[in-house]
């Protein structure tokens, strides 16, 4: 029986011979162990401890050139298309595991293993799986080397395609694994395509196993991860561990990780935001983050596009990062139109994945332009035909680091004192362009009832609406219903200093299919009502499911919309409400006891004033 070999502790300090799995000097015994323990069972050809240099970064390149898993851009100075595997194109949520020692800790909403089986499962799989490749050790940081909210990670991989994403993605190199000499306080992963090379074996351009299996244990802070080379499968700092084990850490040690975007929004006169914002996968958070505002005198400067590490601070206040140092962002539907930000950070030093070649040698995916121009090569590497599908992957990604943003903030990687949380969804009916809710319990009402149009960002039916909570079902390390504690009790730690809470909706349609609201830049409208809300200055009204702008308070000048169409973005049907609600209390009532009471008595309450109140009260501005 093969196993997978035990997490470090802090008594496996075992001596190590100097140049032994070719560490670098001064590398941590534990670290070293560790890193040997893993080679004995996957038995790779040669070990590469990953620095983090431009030099290392360009060698990774031309392995990968060499390989085929890359083709150049000849438009975009270094930049790169790869072509995954036709089946390993996104997230593989039914795949994903939390192997935490009793089942009731993963929770409802996760795939439970017991951590003793997986590990003889993995053991197995993980046993001779880098044969015949090199077997890199990338240790990194999320959150800038040593700083206040930051935390550690060595990723083992033998996909130099996710060592060079991680260079774009963390903080990569010999500052990282220094800043490990003397601790046990870094989270080890795993990860294997699961391809072994024969001696003399042609490889081929994008190894993986359909066998797939992306593992968590969150007690012994563990990440292994099989078969997939993928994003969210295989960068294993991303979701991994800035979602899945930290979000545990954060349980534990009284912080927050979440799914959200990150951004501070500027007027000339000098009133400043910072806004934190959960939305499922590809529904906006990229777009928001870099948002170009069309009302006058703002400005938006991006902090963060995907993840925020959150902590109360010496003065009370929530203090937001963005651990991530780069951007893994859905390319379909991103144009100068929509995001000019995006476009122009990704004009070099760029790698793409499963977007389109055009005959002239630049990328393409729908959405860039209204027409496919002549002559394209499609993401599978076939002449574009549209009888077999699109030419872009629904979920292909560009993958650049944050400083390549025009808008990034120059102090992005300080952390940030939060004003509002935004929670939104694709929801093509009901729910409202914005509502602020009344308090910070009903703010984690409104996270946990978030609910959207499934993407391509992960397996599924494209379309079908499913709850999300927060943004985080796929995410969350434990159980749901204690991460909803958790959210209620850091209110009641924030107190009067707790960022205020607000639910945003860009995708409401019309009766043609069509959306009601313009979207993108023009969501600054939405941001400047919170931003008054927040200041105490924009005048709201009380509905029954939350504060909604006022009449005349959002601000619509130079907007080419219908009163009528204003009228639909702000409907609430209470019959399809209470619809709605029958459909959360189902949905609650998977976590028994978990569920914590303060979501009841809000769904109750919002139910008693579906039922009960018709008009809607105007409310103080603070
Ligand atoms: N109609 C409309 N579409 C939007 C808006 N913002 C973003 N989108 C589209 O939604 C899709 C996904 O947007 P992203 O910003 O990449 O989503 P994300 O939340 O960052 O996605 P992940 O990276 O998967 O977590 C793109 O096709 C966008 O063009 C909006 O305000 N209105
Ligand atoms: O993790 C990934 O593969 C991409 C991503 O950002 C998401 O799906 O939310
Ligand atoms: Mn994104």
């Amino acid at each position: 029986m093969t196993l997978i070999p035990p997490a470090p502790t802090r008594s496996a300090a075992k001596p190590v011979k100097p140049g032994s799995v070719n560490a670098p000097e001064g590398a941590d015994p534990r670290v070293v162990a560790w890193v040997a323990s893993v080679a004995e069972l996957t038995e790779p050809a040669d070990i590469v401890w990953a620095d983090g240099t431009p030099e290392e970064y360009q060698r990774l390149i031309d392995i990968m050139l060499e390989a085929g898993t890359i083709v150049p851009v000849p438009k975009r100075p270094n930049s790169y298309l790869a072509r995954s595997h036709p089946d390993d194109v996104a997230r593989m949520e039914s795949r994903t595991f939390i192997c935490a020692e009793d089942a009731d800790d993963a929770g409802p909403t996760n795939n439970w293993r017991d951590p003793a089986s997986m590990r003889q499962v993995l053991g197995g799989l993980f046993d001779g799986s880098m044969r015949g490749r090199t077997m890199y050790v990338i240790p990194f940081s999320m959150g800038p080397v040593g700083g206040p909210i930051s935390k550690l990670g060595i990723e083992i991989t033998d996909s130099p395609y996710v060592v060079a994403s991680m260079h774009a993605m963390t903080r990569v190199g010999t500052a990282a694994l220094e800043a490990m000499r003397g601790t046990t306080d870094w989270v080890p992963a795993v990860h294997s395509i699961g391809a072994p090379l024969a001696e003399g074996e042609q490889d081929v351009a994008w190894p993986c196993n359909s066998t797939r299996y992306i593992s968590h244990f969150p007690e012994t802070r563990e990440i292994w991860s099989f078969g997939s080379a993928y994003g969210g499968n295989a960068l294993l700092a991303k979701k991994c561990f800035a979602l899945r084990i930290a979000s545990v850490q954060a349980r534990d040690e009284g912080w927050l990780a979440e799914h959200m975007l990150l951004l501070r929004m500027k007027h000339e006169d000098g009133r400043v935001m910072h806004l934190a914002g959960a939305f499922p996968s590809a529904c906006g958070k990229t777009n928001l983050a870099m948002l170009q505002p069309t009302i006058p005198g703002w400005k938006v400067e991006t902090l963060g596009d995907d993840i925020v590490w959150m902590r109360p601070g010496e003065d009370g206040r929530l203090w937001a990062i963005n651990p991530e140092n780069g951007f893994f962002g859905v390319a379909p539907g991103t144009s100068e139109k929509t995001n000019a930000t995006a476009m122009a950070m990704m004009e070099h030093d760029t790698i793409f994945t499963n977007v389109a070649l055009t005959a002239d040698g630049d990328v393409w995916w729908e959405g860039m332009t209204k027409e496919a121009p002549e002559g394209l090569i499609d993401w599978q590497g076939r002449p574009y035909d549209p009888a077999n599908g699109p030419a872009a992957h629904p979920n292909a990604r560009f993958t650049v680091r944050a400083e390549q943003a025009p808008s990034i903030a120059p102090d992005w990687e300080e952390a940030v004192p939060l004003d509002a949380i935004i929670f939104g969804g694709r929801r093509p009916t009901q729910v409202p362009l914005v509502l602020q809710a009344r308090d910070w319990e009903h703010g984690v009402y409104v996270g946990s009832t978030v609910s959207s149009q499934q993407t391509a960002a992960a397996e599924g039916t494209v379309g079908e609406i499913r709850r999300d909570p927060f943004a985080m079902l796929p995410f969350c390390g434990y159980n749901m219903g204690d991460y909803f504690s958790h959210w209620i009790d850091m209110g009641h730690r924030l107190g009067r200093h707790a960022p205020k809470i607000f639910s945003v909706n860009w995708f409401r349609r019309d009766a043609d299919g069509g959306f009601l609201w313009p979207g993108f830049g023009e969501n600054a409208r939405v941001l400047e009502w919170i931003a008054g809300r927040v200041a105490g200055t924009a005048a709201g009204v009380d509905t029954a499911i939350g504060i909604m702008p006022a009449e005349g308070s959002l601000n619509l000048e130079g907007l080419d919309l219908d009163a009528e169409v204003v009228d639909e973005l702000f409907e609430i049907d209470p019959k399809a409400w209470l619809t709605e609600l029958v459909d959360v209390e189902a949905f609650f009532g998977q976590f028994g006891h978990a569920l914590p009471t303060g979501l009841v008595r809000q769904l109750n309450h919002v139910r008693w004033r579906l039922e009960h109140v018709q008009q809607a009260q105007p409310v103080a501005a603070a």
